[in-house]
């Protein structure tokens, strides 16, 4: 049996070898593995309070992981032919979103749970919005509040009264709307305040399919930008409420003569106007519903801040010939050296090129494609970006347009006070928070939950960007200041 005894040990030593060689084998795969496989560290930077956001405590809430139809500028969680047929890519923008969609799934773990911390900052917003008779005079608190850096302070004791007054003082005057292309009114309250009346055109659950700029301007993306703007504690949004109006009781016994000769009656009593503006048509009114139209109520900042329109150094070239030529930012993918190169951009004590970083991560999550031009307080060199005019948001829940993105991912750059405030805002905790806020309007629900919860996914598409940037940059200290 010596034969037998000596296959038995050749045997052996053959299984050893192969467990010795398989083990070195994943040591070495292990030691290569691309640095992207691994969580990326916490910031160099982050306070106290946001790397506590990291403690996983409460389960998160998040839609389970859809189904991703297209990836390129347009990211689409549904199938459409209208985004497939129109996708472009331009040489700006596509190799930077090659590394953005590298980053994306493990930022989708990285920030999986929600903080904590959330629920303070909620039930402090909230309580500015149901807290009442705080003023007696409503207008001169909103007046009082405004500065060239924000709207509405931190800590906002009499917002529920202004919000109030807004929606309920009796309208003594109407007109058409101040300049601009769509059709508002110009309204006059109770006690000397001015408004801005956008008029529903959509139903909260209606999917606009299009160009990023397209459709009719959407008044509930006016209230929930406003509130979308304490959550950031950007605080730039001009005070914006729902209100639902009677046409015939409270506009048309108001109205100037150029506004009343656009009203008409529509078979089965409906009242309805189209205004005077360029997109104003005879042909296109809107109607209430036999009773009243919704709206959103936006309050006219002071004339204390003149506001100045400047161009946006991202505006879009709303060429749609078939030459449809690139502009800079389109072509080039380091255009923000070019940027930072001009006044305001190239003087290092001015605010307005993270100001313009603010608003870009902003108009993202609402999805306006629409800022071509930014308004400033004139004469201020400190003026933040007044976020003024934001109906052209929250078209199609399913839909990303990453190019509204392009600034930050250009210029990889962000206040360190945003970053935190998305941080612990992730988790699917923005979309809570903002319903728990927009539930308190007097047009709720504001946005429908699909509009919801598209605002959690673009968050991490934004994080994304970040960890990208910090990567490509080397660290969090070149990118957040
Ligand atoms: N709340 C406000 N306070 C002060 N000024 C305002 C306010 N709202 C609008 N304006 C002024 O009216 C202009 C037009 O308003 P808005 O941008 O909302 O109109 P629009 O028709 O949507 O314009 P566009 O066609 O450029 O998108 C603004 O550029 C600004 O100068
Ligand atoms: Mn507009």
């Amino acid at each position: 049996m010596w034969w037998w005894w000596w296959i038995v040990r050749r045997l052996g030593w053959w299984l050893i070898l192969c467990v010795a060689f398989t083990a070195s084998l994943k040591l070495l795969l292990v030691a290569h593995l691309p640095p992207r496989a691994t969580l990326p560290p916490p910031p160099t930077q982050t306070s106290s309070l946001s790397s506590q956001y990291r403690t996983p405590s409460h389960p998160t809430t998040q839609q389970p992981q859809q189904k991703v139809y297209l990836k390129g500028e347009v990211y689409a969680v549904r199938d459409s032919e209208y985004y497939q047929k129109n996708q472009s890519s331009r040489p700006g923008l596509t190799p930077l979103l090659t590394t953005f969609y590298a980053y994306l799934t493990v930022v989708r773990a990285q920030y999986a749970s929600r903080s904590p911390h959330l629920a303070t900052l909620t039930h402090r917003l909230k309580l500015d919005l149901t807290k009442r008779r705080v003023t007696d005079d409503p207008w001169d608190l909103a007046r009082k509040w405004a500065t060239p850096r924000s709207l509405v302070p931190h800590e906002a004791k009499g917002l529920g009264d202004i919000l109030a007054a807004l929606s309920t003082a009796p309208i003594i005057a109407a007109d058409v709307g101040h300049q601009g292309t769509q059709l508002k009114l110009s309204l006059r309250l109770k006690g000397g305040q001015r408004a801005i009346f956008k008029p529903q055109w959509y139903g909260r659950e209606d999917v606009l399919e299009g160009g990023v700029y397209g459709g009719w301007d959407r008044h509930n993306g006016e209230v929930a930008a406003f509130h979308l703007s304490r959550l950031l504690d950007l605080n730039t949004v001009p005070l914006t409420v729902g209100r639902r109006v009677s046409l015939k009781r409270h506009i048309i016994p108001v109205a100037t003569r150029r506004l009343a000769n656009t009203f008409s009656t529509k078979r089965g009593n409906g009242t309805c106007f189209y205004g005077v503006c360029h997109f104003c048509n005879k042909k296109t009114p809107v109607c209430d519903n036999g009773h009243t139209l919704e709206g959103s109520m936006t309050l006219w900042v002071t004339s204390r801040l003149p506001l100045i329109n400047q161009v946006n150094p991202w505006k879009r070239s709303y060429n749609h010939g078939p030459k449809n030529t690139l502009v800079q930012w389109e072509k080039d993918a380091t255009y923000c050296q070019r940027v930072v190169r001009v006044k305001p951009f190239s003087d290092l004590s001015s605010p307005r090129l993270l100001d313009l970083m603010d608003a870009s991560v902003f108009d993202f999550l609402i999805q306006n494609g629409d800022r071509h031009h930014y308004v400033v307080v004139a004469g201020k060199p400190q003026s933040a970006i007044i976020l003024l005019d934001n109906g052209k948001s929250f078209a199609d829940p399913d839909v990303d347009h990453l190019d509204i993105l392009t600034p930050l991912l250009q210029c990889c750059r962000l206040r360190q006070v945003t970053y935190e405030r998305l941080v612990l805002l992730s988790g699917g905790g923005l979309s809570q928070a903002l319903e728990e806020l927009l539930t308190l309007d007097p047009i709720a629900p504001v946005l429908a939950s699909s509009h919801l919860h598209a605002l959690d996914r673009r968050l991490l598409h934004v994080l994304a960007a970040l960890s990208a940037c910090k990567d490509r940059l080397g660290g969090w200290h070149h990118v957040l200041f």
